[in-house]
Order: C-alpha cells, then structure tokens, then sequence
C-alpha cells in the first residue's frame, strides 16, 4: 500500500517543453450534463481546462448548450445528439470523461456504450456514466481504452450491489477486487480516497471537509482526463489528479470554511506550479 506525498507525486510530473504548443496537451472530450445539471459539465469542463489541457470540446444536449457555451469561453462545444459529432470527436480526442450531470436514461446508455467500444482514448467514468455502467458492468469486457471509475460510495454500491456500510468497512479489499475483476482503475472517493489498479493500492493523503459540497467530484473527473489526455500514463493522470485536487481544497481551507468547486478551479493552476512543478508561484499562496 503506498501512500500518495508530495515527493511521489512530484516524480510524476512531466516538465512542459518551452516550445510546447496546445497539440501537445491532449484535447479532453468531456460528455455531461443536461437541464438542471449545467453546472456538473461545466465543473467537470473547467476542471480539464484548469489543469492545461491543450484543447476541451464539451459534447453535451442541445436543450443545455447554448448556457454552457457561453459560460466555457476556452472549451468548445457539439450536441452529443449528433452521432457524427461524437464520432469525429471519438477520432480526435486524447482522452474522455463521461458522466457528471448527464442524466440516466436509455439514450445516455447507447451514447456510453458507443463510447466504451469504439474510443480508444483513455476514458474517466463518473457520477451518471456509473449509474448506467451499474445496469451491464459486462460493456467494460467490450472496450478497448484504459478506464477509470471514480464512484463515491453511492455509486461503489450501485456498481457492486453491495450494501454501503459493508463497503465502507472492507473498502481496500472491495476496492481491489472490482479493479481487478474488471481491469480498471478504481477511485473511491473518501476522505481519504483509494486508488488502485487490482495490482497496487494507493492511498491520497490530501483534502478534508471543506470539500464536501456538489460538484467537486465533477471537477475531480476532468482534472483525470484533463492528465491522461496530456501523456501521462493513466495510472499516473490518475494519482496526479486525486492528489492534485484534495491538496488545493486543503490549502484553501486554511483561510476559508468551505471551499467551492469555483473556488478550486481558480486556485488549480497555482497550487500545481507551486507544489507539483517546483517553482514559485506568487499569486494566491506565498
Ligand atoms: N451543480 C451540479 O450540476 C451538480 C450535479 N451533480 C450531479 O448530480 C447527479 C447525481 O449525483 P449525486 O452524487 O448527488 O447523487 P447520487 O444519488 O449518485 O449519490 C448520493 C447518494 O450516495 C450516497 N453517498 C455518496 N457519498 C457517500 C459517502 N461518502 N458516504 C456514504 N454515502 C454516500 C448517499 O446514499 C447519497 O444519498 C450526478 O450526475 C452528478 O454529476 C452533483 O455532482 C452535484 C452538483
Ligand atoms: N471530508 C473529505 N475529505 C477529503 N476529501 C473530500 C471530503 N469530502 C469530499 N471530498 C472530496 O470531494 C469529492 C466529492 O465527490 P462527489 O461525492 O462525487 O461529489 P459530487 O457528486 O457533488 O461532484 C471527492 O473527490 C472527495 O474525495
């Protein structure tokens, strides 16, 4: 069992060629939301663009598109009710993350479905792409990407049908197991969240509960697929973005009750520099 510090996540860390340009830093497709639920796909939306992916389309419902649009002035934007539109971004893009707030129902489930079998981007699965995943988990059997599921214990319950408090008192072994059984990467979000491939486990240090409040999970699952989109193994976009997200609320708690998913993406960039990229940032934390 490792436990995630600063030093292991810093060995991560890929440093930024001076000449980079955005195709060097992956395109995020995000899928989510729908009417009532904006402000997930925008949370998971911003949470990629927070963490420098190079480009971010959000493919969303069209009731909901025009609002989203002009709120993410530096994402794009399709209808996912176009299927030519999620093919085209399917050839595309570097990595996916389907879910937040997108609405389980049977259109969304065809809509995963083609995602899980023909991309082959990594793909980060949260929030209602779980809830839909939970009706058939044998769809993963089908896919080509590496995937990562980012259930809290709602969702590990729905996904495992197992009972919530049994989960919570076995969680490393009920993580494990489902990791292994379904080759992937599990995230079991917690106060002290587990990350674990079924071959290593791993244990996030950071965060508390100033964090407890809607829509961080959200911004969590683009800040993944904003790290694996960019190059990073997946297994590594993963511990990096689970890291990377609890310590920012952590730091901002120290001089605020709650912290807000809006408070989170401003502060994203400045805590990765100062503590992820060893060098100064002098904006919001000296
Ligand atoms: N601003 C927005 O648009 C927001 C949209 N959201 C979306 O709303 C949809 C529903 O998500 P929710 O997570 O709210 O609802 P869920 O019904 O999936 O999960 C809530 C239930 O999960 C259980 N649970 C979760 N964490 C637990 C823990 N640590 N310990 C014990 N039980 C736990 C509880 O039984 C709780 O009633 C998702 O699509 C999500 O993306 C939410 O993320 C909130 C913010
Ligand atoms: N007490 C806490 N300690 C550490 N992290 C927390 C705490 N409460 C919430 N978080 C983090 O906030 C996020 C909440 O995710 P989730 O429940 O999916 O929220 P939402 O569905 O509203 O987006 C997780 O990453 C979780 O680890």
């Amino acid at each position: 069992m490792i436990e995630l510090d600063e030093k292991f996540i810093k060995e991560i860390y890929i440093p930024r060629e001076p000449d980079g340009y955005k195709g060097d830093y992956g395109h995020t497709f995000v899928v989510a939301g729908c009417k009532g639920f904006e402000g997930a796909a925008y949370f998971a939306t911003m949470g990629a663009i927070r963490t420098g992916s190079g480009l971010v389309t959000l493919g969303t419902h069209s009731d909901v598109l025009d609002h989203l649009s002009v709120k993410l002035n530096e994402a794009m934007t399709v209808s996912i009710e176009n299927i030519t539109n999620v093919r085209q971004m399917l050839d595309k893009c570097t990595s996916i993350v389907i879910g937040p707030g997108l609405g389980d129902n049977p259109r969304n489930y065809d809509l995963l479905k083609k995602i899980v079998v023909c991309g082959s981007s990594p793909l980060v699965i949260d929030a209602d792409g779980l809830n839909l995943l939970a009706k058939d988990l044998t769809l993963l059997d089908k896919r080509l990407c590496p995937t990562v599921l980012t259930p809290h214990f709602g969702e590990f319950s729905r996904l495992t049908g197992v009972p919530i408090d049994e989960l919570k008192k076995h969680k490393i072994e009920h993580a494990f197991d489902f990791a292994r059984k379904n080759n992937v990467i599990l995230v079991l979000k917690d106060h002290k969240t587990i990350i674990t491939d079924g071959k290593e486990i791993y244990i996030n240090t950071t965060g508390n509960s100033s964090m407890a409040n809607g829509g961080m999970g959200d911004t969590l699952a683009g800040i993944i697929a904003s790290f694996a989109g960019q190059g990073y193994c997946t297994l590594k976009a993963t511990l990096l973005g689970v890291y990377l997200h609890g310590l920012t609320g952590e730091i901002l708690s120290r001089g605020m009750f709650c912290v807000n998913p809006t408070h989170l993406l401003e502060a994203l960039p400045y805590i990765m520099k100062k503590y992820i990229c060893n060098n100064n940032s002098n904006k919001i934390l000296k």
